[in-house]
């Protein structure tokens, strides 16, 4: 299996490359690109680490050499924010790099898993989607915006409030990757139960805790260290599936049956092609029901923009 970063010097990009060249399976081939010159570099220093897993680093103005044979890419190019900033005043600047990617990913893997990590991810991905198709090799079933790090924050939070061990814990999280659009699901967590309160804290502290990050890192950035153990398990999800096991499920931010919305994160059981199949919601308390309601214009909104922008 191969898998290609796109961003891999960046803070996402290199803690993810530091995962995967631990953890791939013995025989993968990680590819790194960054525009960044630095890039080779990284790969270098990682190709010190005695693991199975070959790395090559790519830098410049063109990904493809990165891109040849990728089964699974992942692309965390672009700006972060920086505290003020809503995750759509990044539109301007990443739309672009977005853009820019996957074309090249359509023309030289046109048949990868792509996980979009690049944010605004409810527009970015819009993006992707609207490039791929344009070049004619778009398959829904084989698009994703990773959302995953919603679901390792509430997973966490959760833990910590109930006295659980985090592992013990996890929280389907649906909707998109932006303030009232991260729905995390509490009544469907098993083992636990909550009271109305804690719902209510629990769910803003989930869809506050990018802007908490920002906060704390006072200009130096947004998530990287936890964005890039989400991307991990990701992508390693990814793997694991394209390898033939059964039953890997993960939430992630994807072209659905439009109910909600076109996009929409919700649990996926994925396979040798991508996603095998879109799985309900399930029953949605009436706190959710609301949340999910009030969510609607704004995620449809950002879609638009995305669909806007390649037309
Ligand atoms: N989906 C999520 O849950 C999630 C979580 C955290 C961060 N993010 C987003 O991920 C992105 C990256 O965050 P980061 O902290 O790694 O930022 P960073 O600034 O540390 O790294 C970004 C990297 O992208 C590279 N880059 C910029 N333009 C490029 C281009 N045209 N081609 C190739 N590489 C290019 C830069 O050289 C840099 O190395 C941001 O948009 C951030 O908002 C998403
Ligand atoms: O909040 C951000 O800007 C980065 C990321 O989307 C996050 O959730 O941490």
């Amino acid at each position: 299996m191969k898998v290609a970063v796109l961003g891999a010097a960046g803070g996402i990009g290199q803690a993810l490359a530091l995962l995967l060249k631990t953890q791939l399976p013995a025989g993968s081939a990680l590819s790194l690109y960054d525009i960044a010159p630095v890039t080779p570099g990284v790969a270098v220093d990682l190709s010190h680490i005695p693991t199975a897993v070959t790395v090559e680093g790519f830098s410049g103005e063109d990904a493809t050499p990165a891109l040849h044979g990728a089964d699974v890419v992942l692309i965390s190019a672009g700006v972060a924010r920086k505290p003020g900033m809503d995750r759509a005043d990044l539109f301007n600047v990443n739309a672009g790099i977005v853009r820019n990617l996957i074309e090249q990913v359509a023309s030289t893997a046109p048949k990868a898993l792509i996980g979009v990590i690049t944010n605004p991810v409810n527009t970015t991905v819009a993006i992707a989607a609207e490039v791929l198709k344009k070049a004619g090799v778009y398959d829904k079933n084989r698009l994703f915006g990773v959302s995953t790090l919603d679901i390792i924050r509430a997973n966490t939070f959760v833990a910590a409030l109930k006295g659980k061990q985090p592992n013990e814990i996890e929280v389907p999280v649906v909707g998109g990757h932006s303030g009232v659009t991260i729905l995390p699901l509490l009544s469907q967590v098993k083992g636990v139960s909550f009271s109305e309160q804690e719902v209510a804290d629990l769910t803003k502290r989930i869809q506050n805790a990018g802007t908490e990050v920002v906060e704390a890192k006072a200009g130096g950035g947004s998530a990287t260290l936890s964005m890039g153990q989400a991307a991990a398990r990701f992508g390693l999800s990814l793997i694991r599936a394209l390898q033939g096991e059964a039953n890997v499920v993960e939430c992630a931010y994807v072209e659905g049956d439009g109910e909600y919305a076109r996009f929409f994160s919700q649990p996926l059981l994925l396979g040798k092609n991508g996603i095998v199949e879109r799985r309900p919601l399930g029953t949605l308390s009436a706190f959710e029901q609301q949340a999910l309601n009030g969510m609607l214009e704004t995620l449809k909104k950002d879609i638009s923009q995305g669909e806007e922008f390649v037309k």
